[in-house]
Parts: structure tokens; C-alpha cells; sequence
């Protein structure tokens, strides 16, 4: 039996008095990738948020390789070095060389000696083509080789899963490209277990596994992502996809 990697169950979120994620379920099996889909607001941030202990959450449970999370400052920490996330604004940090950027989390908190670290921090910005790169500060780089550096930064930890939100938001059109097909590649060489929040329609089409469409905070349906794109099952994700022009 293929691995579970997560498992959501029963899971509410309110911003003070107001629910944002209404009684959510779903679950990934090691090498999966799912994306989440649905309009402006519907809670796909908050969601890919809440698995990686940035949002709080009230009510429900999130299972990491089968074990129960328990949702405390400390334990997130402790699982952070196996989730790996992505966000739209990079998240460098600008005082340090993109090698150190690298190097930090992995030799600072998980232990791992520099010279190991280093050398395979080298292959993996070989890997997304920014070897060249390894002693500029990220001022000094294009948002697209940001992100790709902000791959590589997570990619150091050894995560079992990785959380990217969308990550190429911000880019201009022609660095789109190299920081999805990088994501692709670890899917198809690596058979990274992902959870991908995207605007970018054909990349989810050629990525999903399955889809989690959501809508006001709820999973609408929940579909493989070939006949998501094909035939979705809900009217609501079928006027979604025309409006995204797919
Ligand atoms: N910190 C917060 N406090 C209160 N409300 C919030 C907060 N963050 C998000 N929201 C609200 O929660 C809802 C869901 O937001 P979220 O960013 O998760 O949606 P989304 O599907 O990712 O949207 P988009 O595609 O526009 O990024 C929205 O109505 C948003 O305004």
C-alpha cells in the first residue's frame, strides 16, 4: 500500500468569529500531487497555510505520515524541516548570499554538516541553473531566479512534502515558465509529493493528480485532475475553468 502522507480530517478555520474553512477532508498518498483550484477568496491560502502550521486552526485534525499533529509552536517547528513551502513573495533573506540562504536552515537547525550541505546545495542550484549565482545577494536577482532559489532553499531540507502557494504570482510572464517546469520535474523525477496552489491553469492540468476545488471555504469536489480539466463534476467548476479561459 502507497504511504499516507497527510491526512486532513474534519478540519474548520475561523478568522475571529467568521469560518473560512468549513469542515474539510481529504488526504495524499507519498509521490500525489494535488492542486487547489477555485476562485479569488474561496481559502485555498489559508488552507495550504493551515498544513504548515502558519494559520491556527480550531476544529478537526491534520495527520503527518500518520501521525496525529498536535498543533503547538514547537511541534510545527519539529515538522516544518519536513514540510516544505513556497510562498509568492520568496521570503529571502536579503543580508545573506544565496548559498547561505541555503545553508542556513539545513546546518542551523537540522544539524547537518556545512560541507555536506554545500555540496549538495551546489548540484541543486546546478539543477535549476543558478550555480553562477551562488555568491549574489537576492537584490541582485530577477523574481524568477528568486523563486527558483526559494525552491532550492526548501529542497536542502529533505521535505517529504512540499507546499507551493502561488509561487509564480508575482513573476513577469516570460520567468512563469523555468519555475514551473522546475516543480514539474520534481514531480516527474523525483516524485515529490506536492500540494500546489495555482492560477496557472495548463500547469495544473499537466500536474494534478487530483483537484481540490473549493468555494466559500469548502471543497466543492474532489476529482483526478485529467477529468477535472475534461469534465468537471460541478457546474460551479465548470463556469470556473471558462472564466480562466482553459
Ligand atoms: N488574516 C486574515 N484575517 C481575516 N480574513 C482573512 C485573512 N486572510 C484571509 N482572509 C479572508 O479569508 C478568505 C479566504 O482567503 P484566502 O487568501 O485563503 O483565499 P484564496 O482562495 O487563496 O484567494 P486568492 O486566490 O485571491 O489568493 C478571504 O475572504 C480573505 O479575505
Amino acid at each position: 500500500m502507497t504511504e499516507e502522507i497527510l491526512k486532513v480530517e474534519h478540519l474548520n478555520k475561523f478568522y475571529g468569529d467568521w469560518q473560512v474553512l468549513h469542515d474539510i477532508n481529504f488526504d495524499l498518498k507519498k509521490g500525489e500531487v494535488v492542486t487547489l483550484l477555485g476562485p479569488s477568496g474561496s481559502g485555498k491560502s489559508t488552507l495550504i497555510r493551515t498544513l504548515n502550521g502558519l494559520e491556527p486552526f480550531r476544529k478537526g485534525s491534520i495527520y503527518f505520515k500518520g501521525k496525529k499533529i498536535d498543533p503547538t509552536p514547537k511541534e510545527w517547528q519539529k515538522l516544518r524541516q519536513e514540510i516544505g513551502m513556497v510562498f509568492q513573495s520568496y521570503d529571502l533573506f536579503p543580508n545573506l548570499t544565496v548559498l547561505d540562504n541555503i545553508l542556513l536552515a539545513p546546518t542551523k537547525v537540522q544539524g547537518r554538516n556545512r560541507a555536506d550541505v554545500k555540496k549538495e546545495a551546489m548540484e541543486l542550484l546546478d539543477r535549476v541553473d543558478l550555480a553562477d549565482q551562488a555568491n549574489s545577494y537576492p537584490r541582485q536577482l530577477s523574481g524568477g531566479q528568486k523563486q527558483r532559489i526559494a525552491i532550492v532553499r526548501a529542497l536542502a531540507m529533505h521535505p517529504e512534502l512540499m507546499l507551493f502557494d502561488e509561487v509564480t504570482a508575482s513573476l513577469d510572464p516570460e520567468m512563469v515558465r523555468g519555475v514551473l517546469e522546475i516543480i514539474k520535474e520534481l514531480s516527474d523525477r523525483d516524485h515529490m509529493t506536492m500540494i500546489i496552489v495555482t492560477h496557472e491553469m495548463n500547469f495544473a492540468a499537466q500536474i494534478a493528480d487530483r483537484v481540490l476545488f473549493l468555494e466559500n471555504g469548502r471543497i466543492l469536489e474532489e476529482t483526478p485532475g485529467k477529468q477535472f480539466f475534461e469534465h468537471p463534476q460541478t457546474a460551479r467548476a465548470a463556469e470556473f475553468l471558462s472564466s480562466m479561459e482553459f
